[in-house]
């Protein structure tokens, strides 16, 4: 059984006073039913792991694919753990774009981040001009064969789709395209993994807000979702954990 996840990433977000907001979350939220990950920025890792002492998830945005060495601003797995994370964020489109990220280094990325014990949450995506000439599939299958770790277990990789097009902008895929990518990436980590393709968690991210996460989490093999924008607000991301719990 997939246990469900309500992820919050804040991207290039938050200071020290931000944390105010993890508290009031776990005010609202002090026992819930899915898992709830916020992964702020690495300057507040620790003090947020700190902070919420186990009752909610911490992680990074990124790591290196070395453990350590002379990597000048690098942050590594390892290094991410000993800050109390549990989770890495891996591929975001973001980075894919901005620093070239390709496939290859997702998948060295999220091999080191299972090997040192985190949850590798990689993120796939088609560009709207991919979506328009009919290639999302392709472009998913293609990210996924890149990206995906070698030494994954249905309890240590999480899979987001985030169509380029729909981050930050307020636009989201219907709800059958939603479901199409997910029953898709579902076949593909089962034809993957196996069994334990079935214990993988598939999240959706892309402009999801308090007003559409129950009909997303309506969607089949929607097992939760990654929020940008509405998880920096407790009370935004507060409803849509309690959108998920009820789904
Ligand atoms: O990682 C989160 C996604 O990029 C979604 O961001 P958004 O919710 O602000 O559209």
């Amino acid at each position: 059984m997939r246990r469900k996840l309500a992820a919050g990433n804040w991207k290039m977000n938050g200071l020290r006073a931000n944390l105010g907001e993890i508290e009031a979350l776990i005010a609202a939220h002090p026992a819930p039913e899915c898992e709830v990950l916020i992964c702020p920025p690495y300057t507040l890792v620790s003090a947020a792991a700190d902070l919420v002492k186990g009752r909610i998830a911490i992680g990074g945005q990124n790591c290196h694919p070395q453990i350590s060495g002379a990597y000048t601003g690098g942050i590594s797995a390892r290094m991410l753990k000993d800050a109390g994370a549990s989770h890495v964020i891996l591929g975001h489109s973001e980075r894919r774009a901005d620093r070239f990220e390709s496939d290859e280094l997702v998948h060295a990325k999220s091999t080191t981040a299972i090997s040192e014990g985190l949850i590798a949450i990689i993120c796939v995506g088609e560009t709207e001009r991919e979506r328009d000439r009919g290639a999302t599939l392709d472009v998913i299958s293609s990210q996924l064969k890149g990206s995906l770790p070698l030494n994954a277990s249905g309890a240590s990789l999480v899979i987001a789709y985030e169509p380029i097009w729909a981050i930050g902008s307020g636009r989201t895929p219907t709800l059958e395209q939603i479901a199409e990518v997910h029953d898709f990436m579902r076949a593909e980590m089962v034809k993957k993994f196996g069994d334990d393709g079935e214990e993988i968690r598939l999240l959706y991210g892309g402009s999801v807000k308090p007003s559409n996460a129950a009909d997303i989490f309506t969607v089949s093999n929607v097992d939760g979702a990654l929020v940008g924008g509405a998880s920096l607000l407790a009370s935004d991301f507060g409803a849509i954990v309690a959108a998920l719990e009820a789904s």
